[in-house]
């Protein structure tokens, strides 16, 4: 009966199919997937990830300076990663979103604010806010597009590799934490799938940690995870901050390994303060080897 009333409305929307776009497009990819996963025997509730077709991917999504050429037949292990980024924004958005519980961690002189909550299960995360000179473009373009040049305005990072694009708004990285005097934690690998989303006058950018076969927890390497965690670059247009982000960093990590928390909580905002002191010594100084800004 379902396949045969699945045919029907086929039929019926084909001309329609045809016409669509974009975003659209992807949507209706991802649903042929979901149906051809269901024919095989796969059955699964599509509301369990439907609800996340129609957000965060706002009408914008489709156009974060990447055109409108997406790819229409996505693997399902493709897909699975598009919907665990699109799961870690969310999931990170309604941390940041829910205002209980919010302490002030450390308050910097240049008016930076990080902020700590504890969440179920005794974690600490922190939020991080401020006030960066560039617009949500300039930033996504360093902090995703470029992301594989981290490591040379930033010297807590020794490595960040794109193991997998998925489209233009989700990549599978692996990441590798540099051994600085300061880091007590020592350093850390990460495997992370980052997804992008725009809307409005944000840049919405998640994450969350992901497994990839080819690539199991490496020997010599404590494998911590980072995530469900966002960044939200939002555009401030008022006179004195016209062409500057509002910057919210939501820090959500389990660093693995025999630490005491209270190490753990201490380092872990401070890291914050000084990637935010390494964005902006980036902001001013352009790249690190030629290029243009
Ligand atoms: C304290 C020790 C263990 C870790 C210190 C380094 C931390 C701060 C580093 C390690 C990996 C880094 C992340 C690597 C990749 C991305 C994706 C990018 O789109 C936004 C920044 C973000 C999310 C980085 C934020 C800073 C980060 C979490």
């Amino acid at each position: 009966m379902l396949p045969a009333v699945v045919k029907l409305c086929c039929g019926i929307s084909y001309p329609h199919l045809r016409s669509m776009s974009g975003l659209q497009r992807t949507a209706i990819a991802a649903l042929g997937q979901e149906l051809a996963h269901m024919q095989r025997g796969g059955w699964f509730p599509l509301s369990e990830w439907t609800s996340h077709m129609r957000w965060p991917l706002g009408r914008d999504s489709s156009d974060a300076g990447r055109g409108d050429l997406r790819p229409i037949h996505l693997r399902e292990e493709e897909l699975s990663y598009v919907r665990q980024g699109q799961d870690s924004l969310k999931t990170a958005l309604e941390i940041v979103e829910d205002k209980d519980g919010w302490k002030i961690e450390i308050s910097e002189a240049n008016g930076d604010l990080i902020y700590s909550k504890g969440l179920p299960g005794a974690r600490k995360v922190f939020r991080l806010e401020a006030i960066l000179d560039a617009t949500p473009e300039e930033l996504y373009e360093i902090l995703f597009v470029k992301v594989e040049e981290m490591h040379q305005w930033n010297p807590n990072i020794s490595q960040i590799k794109v193991l997998k694009h998925v489209g233009t708004e989700t990549v599978v990285t692996h990441e590798i934490s540099a051994e600085t005097a300061g880091n007590l934690i020592g350093q850390r690998d990460f495997l992370s799938v980052r997804h992008s989303c725009k809307r409005d006058s944000c840049i919405y950018l998640g994450g969350a940690a992901t497994q990839l076969e080819s690539l199991p927890p490496q020997q010599g390497f404590v494998r911590a995870q980072d995530g469900p965690t966002c960044i939200i670059l939002q555009s401030l247009s008022d006179k004195e901050n016209s062409g500057k982000t509002h910057f919210t960093w939501l820090l959500n990590m389990d660093v693995k390994g025999w630490l005491p928390r209270s190490i753990v909580n201490q380092a872990l905002p401070r890291a914050q303060v000084e990637f935010t002191r390494h964005l902006r010594m980036r902001l001013t100084a352009g790249p690190a080897q030629g290029g243009e800004r």
